[in-house]
């Protein structure tokens, strides 16, 4: 497996293009198979999420190629597969969102559970109590998610959890269903926005989308169409935490500062300046960084894919900094990496002290999650000498150039085979 060596040292200076969304991506990826009509989708992340979710839609059969740089165009002409091998999903924690799809298209679907960053236990039941109530039956059989239906029946459905992934799942399931399906207590998230944005372009009727209530009159047929993918807001985050803690100036280019507002908050709140510039935003320091707490939450809540980076970034910052993780149990583990950096954190449970160091030491350390790499390159960036930061697949999953990013502002980077 490669590593990313990183000489550290290098406040982050210049400017950055933010690419699509990931997570807006892979949930358009997956609706796209609603529909017998070509769609296009522009300003799609070439990460390597994508590049598996369209190999795995392919294996079922569906035309699913680039056509230009950041725009595919998906197809599906007839009936397609409907089981997807262990293999590709394994790689892929989003390939449960065919889940929906190809209840509604074909009827049934045959899934291994899905695979991706261990950052959590991530259960699924949410996604099966909805697909359920509007009358698929789900079971499990030796990891295998087994569905099937007749056409789907709109129903009502109170999440426990604003999960993203089911509410996704359901809406999608629920765009052909018969009648109307009233989603309750669902995630809120500008991803979930997007999908339903791009549902609608096709002629799918939801509404409510980025409220707690999302409500969604079944079609029969959807039609196909173009549709550009927002922003993603946890790369230019990304940045953002990372011009913060190389004490850097970052004008960032794609950014939709609402989508941001929990991380503009603490960033502001840590001592940063953060100004919109001609729909870009500029980001340094205003003071010495002070120490910040934070709460994950669902959106509008602090963001856990943000989490990470802050983290790196609170290692240095003198006085006392606490973090406390709500949506996946396992994030706080970058903690031990950055302990071999020289920071000093206390991991309880779900939160984590850090005790702000003069400066961190470069070290050989692991990526054990995307957000995870992230962290370490910021650590990297921020840190004497030179970091090497092993599993680097995971930081490719959902970054897309980002080692020609930080080379461009001025940082060295060199992978190791
Ligand atoms: C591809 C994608 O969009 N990934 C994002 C999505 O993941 P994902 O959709 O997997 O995240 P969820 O919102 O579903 O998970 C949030 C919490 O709900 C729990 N849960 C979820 C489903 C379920 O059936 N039962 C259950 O208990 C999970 O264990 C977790 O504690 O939202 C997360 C939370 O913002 C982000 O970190 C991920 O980047
Ligand atoms: C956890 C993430 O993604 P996924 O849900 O695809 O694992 C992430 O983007 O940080």
């Amino acid at each position: 497996m490669n590593s990313l060596i990183i000489s550290g040292g290098t406040p982050l200076v210049g400017e950055v293009k933010i690419a699509g969304a990931k997570n807006a991506a892979l949930a358009i990826i997956a609706a796209a198979l609603l529909t017998d009509a070509p769609v296009i989708i522009d300003n799609v992340p070439n990460i390597s999420d994508v590049n598996v979710m369209l190999d795995i839609v392919k294996n079922l059969g569906v035309e699913a190629d680039w056509c230009e740089k950041n725009t595919i165009r998906i197809h599906v002409p007839g009936d397609i597969g409907y089981q997807t091998p262990y293999e590709l999903v394994k790689k892929l924690r989003a390939s449960n969102l065919l889940l929906g799809p190809l209840l509604a298209r074909q009827g049934r679907v045959e899934i291994s559970l899905p695979g991706g960053c261990n950052i959590g236990s991530r259960p699924m039941d949410l996604h099966f109590k909805g697909l359920a109530g509007m009358g698929a039956e789900i079971e499990l059989e030796h990891g295998v998610i087994k569905g099937k239906c007749d056409r789907l029946e709109g129903a009502k459905i109170y999440l426990d959890f604003p999960s993203v992934g089911a509410t996704e799942n359901i809406m999608m399931a629920a765009v052909l269903a018969k009648g109307q399906t009233v989603i309750e207590n669902v995630a809120k998230e500008p991803e979930i926005v997007d999908l339903a944005n791009f549902l609608n372009s096709m002629g799918a009727k939801v509404r409510g989308a980025g409220t707690d209530v999302i409500r969604i009159d079944g079609v029969e047929r959807l039609r196909g169409g173009r549709y550009s993918v927002i922003p993603d807001r946890i790369e230019a985050g990304t940045f953002m935490v990372a011009a913060v803690a190389t004490d850097g100036d970052l004008l960032i280019d794609g950014v939709i500062t609402t989508h941001i507002e929990p991380l503009i908050a603490k960033l502001r709140e840590a001592g940063a300046e953060i100004r919109e510039e001609d729909e870009k935003v500029r980001v340094r320091r205003r003071s010495k960084l002070r120490p910040i707490d934070i709460k994950t939450l669902p959106y509008p809540g602090f963001p856990t894919d943000m989490q990470s980076q802050m983290m790196a970034m609170l290692t240095t910052v003198k006085g006392t900094s606490v973090i406390v993780e709500n949506i996946f149990e396992n994030r706080l583990q970058v903690a031990d990496e950055f302990k071999r950096m020289g920071a000093k954190i206390k991991v309880e449970g779900r939160t984590a002290i850090i005790q702000g160091v003069e400066k961190l030491q470069g070290a050989k350390v692991k990526a054990s999650d995307l957000r995870a790499g992230a962290a370490l390159i910021i650590a990297g960036l921020m840190a004497e000498g030179e970091t090497e930061i092993c599993n680097t697949h995971y930081i490719e999953r959902g970054y897309e150039g980002i080692y020609d990013k930080l080379n461009a502002l001025g940082v060295k980077t060199a992978i190791k085979y």
